[in-house]
């Protein structure tokens, strides 16, 4: 073969032969070279392929056998958490199936985001009408629902569970589980509750719901994982009229104890109603309360701000005992001493209109970083124009970030713009809890739940001894700040209280139908802290005011006298009478106005003039050691001088700041409030003795307030110290903010009983706490 060429022996063999021969010649190369081929080729795989590859590789291997029967999805660009070595090397040796990097796809698992959010309405009924509530309320809930569902969040159909079928154990130890554990699902309970006085399935929830907490071998809040719970009472008010009587209170207990399961996730206050009275107006509010809670929660996936587990807790039965005794009628303290410029000093008064137009020029682009709108001119129609002032730069009264602000922020303020404020007094938080509304409410019908504390001026005049305060205000005999126009501290006064006001939904105590109310503002008490009309807007202010049918008290400080006299309708007109002669108020108000005291007397000279177009209040705030003793018949000169158609005298409140302690004052100044009718009676007498027309017309002992009024408003031998506040926007709208008319006829309705003179002042239908929220039973 080797001597023939190898086409010779093709042509004479075929091929077949020639290829035996081939091989019985060749077979050791040929072996040899395919197996150098095949080691070349197993060497450069090993080296050239990805390392995700193998370990996609090695992962597969790992696989137990149950689950390779499905076809699996692994995500190779996500970064690879290695296998131990060992467990790589105990994995089956033989690769099954195909892992092909370009054929991996990404897993199809919902996003962790998306929730699924399943309302349960629980009830109990014995005579059916609750159960045939609960079916309402679920197709309420299912109409609405849907238009809820977000991209995060999806409604499931609401179901109703009757509590005398349930297992307890399923849904009051730990929320339920889903029939399917791999869709994730958050509860939010609805409770609908009768009340019985007799033994029902009632007191098995109740006792079950007691131990649970009461259990040591559960968590305190097994509950917390829900989304939120809110319960609705049902009873009958004919026959347990009030709740110290029984009315609602199975519910009020679920209520509690479902507090303290969930880590008090109460989404929407307790509702209360009587089928016979009430039932449909309050469940429907609460039903519409409920509906804006699953929208929110839809939305944000929280229960919002004040609610425990989504913002700050604002929950707390002691909040009494802070000492933060807020009823309006405070300046704002100043413990240094003001910051008069040496330029101040030297020129007086900052009075120069056009200098100031100047000033506001220069800072615009501060405002409009602060407050997102622009600045407005300024007309200080009682400034002598007669020196020039070069331009300085006007700064803001609070600037963010300053102490000032951060003080007021942590006292519980929000500040809107640069000079105004907005916080909810605790009279506001008391009559949500039906415990008890200010004196206000007693004497003038204010509902204390819609009544919005405000202040267009964190700035004041004074210094006032009795302000309780704490932190460093501004102070100044003039506007020297950058000036916020009046829309935006409306809106966003009225933002922060309602703001205010949601964080309490989640509240002990808070009622369903007085919170639905409060989310309507009726009266602005401008008397927070700082001079209202100070403010160079105020008349705009109060307009918007009005426009909304929002009532106006207005207190303030009687030390402008061209800005009050400039001032226009409000419902009732407040000045401060804080002493009864010149060295008196020197003392206790501590006055930066260097003519004090004649500002104060032409103050009660404009008020004598306003009596017969505007409700018009002396405000005496009584402190031992100061402006008591002696000062009657000075007292009974200023009314005598001022004629106002009310006189309010109010203990003052000691609550042992460092502000209230640097000025000298002590529990010792505080009068008792036989102390304080003591003293009402006497400077009676005197205006008595002198012939003019007034008498005690009421009191609220609670606060240590009592009101002289004038005989005109006595009718028919009754005090009539109540406003019809329909009628004094009607009379606003007919005639103008400059419109003629007289107290008179927008006076209310008759003082209730229980209001006047010698009665006490507290509401019957609310229930008496003392400071700390603890049950006060009349004697
Ligand atoms: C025997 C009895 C005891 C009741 N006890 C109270 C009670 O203590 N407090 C209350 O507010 N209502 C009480 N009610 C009123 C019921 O709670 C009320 O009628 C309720 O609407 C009944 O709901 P149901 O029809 O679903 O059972 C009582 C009613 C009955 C018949
Ligand atoms: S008038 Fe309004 S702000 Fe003032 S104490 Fe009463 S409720 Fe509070």
């Amino acid at each position: 073969m080797a001597s023939q060429s190898w086409t010779t022996r093709l042509h004479a063999v075929g091929p077949t032969a020639y290829l035996i021969d081939v091989w019985h010649v060749y077979r050791t190369p040929i072996l040899l070279g395919t197996v150098c081929i095949l080691i070349t080729l197993y060497v450069y795989l090993l080296l050239t392929q990805d390392r995700e590859y193998s370990v996609v590789l090695r992962k597969i291997y790992a696989e137990p056998a149950s689950e390779k029967t499905e076809p699996r999805f692994t995500d190779i660009t996500e970064k690879p958490s290695l296998p131990p070595a060992k467990e790589s090397l105990s994995g089956p040796r033989r690769i099954k199936g195909e892992a092909r990097k370009t054929s991996i796809r990404k897993p199809e698992t919902p996003s962790v985001a998306s929730r699924h959010i399943q309302p349960l309405i629980f009830f109990s009924s014995l005579t059916g009408s609750t159960e045939r509530i609960a079916e309402g309320l679920a197709q309420t809930l299912e109409a609405s629902l849907g238009e809820y569902n977000t991209d995060n969040a999806t409604f499931l159909k609401t179901q109703v569970l009757d509590l005398a079928e349930i297992d307890h154990d399923e849904y009051f130890i730990s929320p339920p589980k889903h029939a399917d554990s791999n869709v994730p699902v958050d509860y939010f309970y609805l409770v609908l509750l009768p009340s019985y006085n007799i033994d029902t399935t009632n007191d098995n929830l109740l006792e079950h719901l007691s131990e649970t907490h009461n259990d040591f071998r559960i968590d305190t809040a097994p509950l917390s994982g829900l989304l939120g719970y809110s319960v609705f009472g049902l009873g009958d008010r004919e026959n347990w009229p009030t709740e110290d009587e029984g009315f609602c209170f199975q519910a009020k207990e679920v209520d509690k104890w479902l507090a303290k399961l969930t880590g008090r996730k109460r989404a929407f206050p307790l509702g209360m109603g009587d089928p016979k009275q009430d039932l449909t107006t309050r469940l429907n509010e609460w039903t519409e309360g409920i509906k804006d809670v699953l929208a929110l929660i839809a939305k944000t996936g929280s229960l919002g701000e004040g609610v425990p587990g989504s913002g700050d807790a604002v929950e707390s039965d002691d909040e009494y005992a802070s000492g933060n005794e807020d009823d309006g009628e405070v300046v704002f303290d100043e413990p240094t001493k003001p910051k008069i410029s040496k330029k101040t000093k030297r020129s007086g008064n900052l009075d120069d209109v056009e200098d100031l137009g100047m000033m506001i020029k220069s800072t615009k682009a501060d405002r409009n970083r602060s407050s997102g709108a622009a600045p407005i001119a300024v007309d200080f129609t009682t400034y002598s124009k007669t020196t020039k002032k070069p331009a300085v730069t006007v700064k803001e009264m609070v600037p963010k970030n300053s102490p000032t602000f951060n003080s007021l922020t942590k006292q519980g303020y929000s500040i809107v713009g640069s000079h105004s404020g907005v916080k909810i007094c605790r009279w506001t938080k008391s009559a949500l809890r039906g415990r008890g509304s200010c004196y206000k409410f007693s004497f003038y019908g204010i509902a204390s739940h819609q009544c919005m504390e405000t202040t267009p001026s964190l700035s004041c005049s004074n210094k006032c001894v009795f302000c309780w305060r704490h932190g460093t205000n501004p102070v100044g005999t003039t506007w020297r700040w950058v000036v916020d126009p009046p829309e935006l501290i409306f809106n966003g006064v009225r933002a922060g209280h309602y703001q205010k006001i949601k964080m309490m939904r989640g509240v002990p105590g808070v009622r369903a139908e007085r919170f639905v109310e409060a989310m309507r503002i009726r009266h602005c008490a401008l008397s927070l802290v700082g001079e209202p009309i100070f403010y160079p807007h105020i008349n705009e202010f109060l307009a918007m005011l009005h426009e909304e049918r929002i009532s106006s008290f207005l207190v303030c400080n009687a030390q402008h006298p061209d800005q009050l006299a400039a001032l226009k309708a409000v419902t009732q007109l407040y000045v401060s009478i804080d002493a009864s002669n010149k060295e008196s108020l020197r003392k206790i108000d501590r006055p930066l106005h260097r003519d004090f005291w004649e500002r104060f007397q032409r103050c009660l000279d404009i008020l004598r003039e306003k009596r017969f177009k505007q409700r018009t209040v002396f405000r005496l705030t009584l402190v031992k050691g100061f402006n008591v003793d002696d000062e009657v018949e000075g007292y009974a000169d200023l009314v005598e001088r001022g004629l106002p158609c009310f006189v309010e005298i109010k203990g003052v409140t000691y609550c042992g700041t460092s502000s209230s302690a640097g000025a000298g004052l002590t529990m010792a100044n505080v009068p008792f409030y036989a102390e304080v009718t003591e003293f009402v009676t006497a400077l009676n007498g005197k205006l008595r003795d002198r012939g003019l027309e007034y008498g005690i017309a009421a009191e609220h002992a609670h606060s240590c307030c009592v009101l002289i009024a004038s005989e005109r408003f006595r009718v028919g031998g009754k005090w009539h110290t109540k406003i019809d506040y329909q009628k004094f926007f009607e009379l606003l709208e007919a005639r103008g903010a400059d419109g003629d008319w007289t107290p008179e006829e927008y006076m209310g309705e008759e003082t209730p009983y229980w209001a006047t003179w010698g009665q006490g002042g507290f509401d019957p239908r609310d229930e008496r706490v003392d400071r700390k929220g603890r049950k006060i039973v009349a004697p």
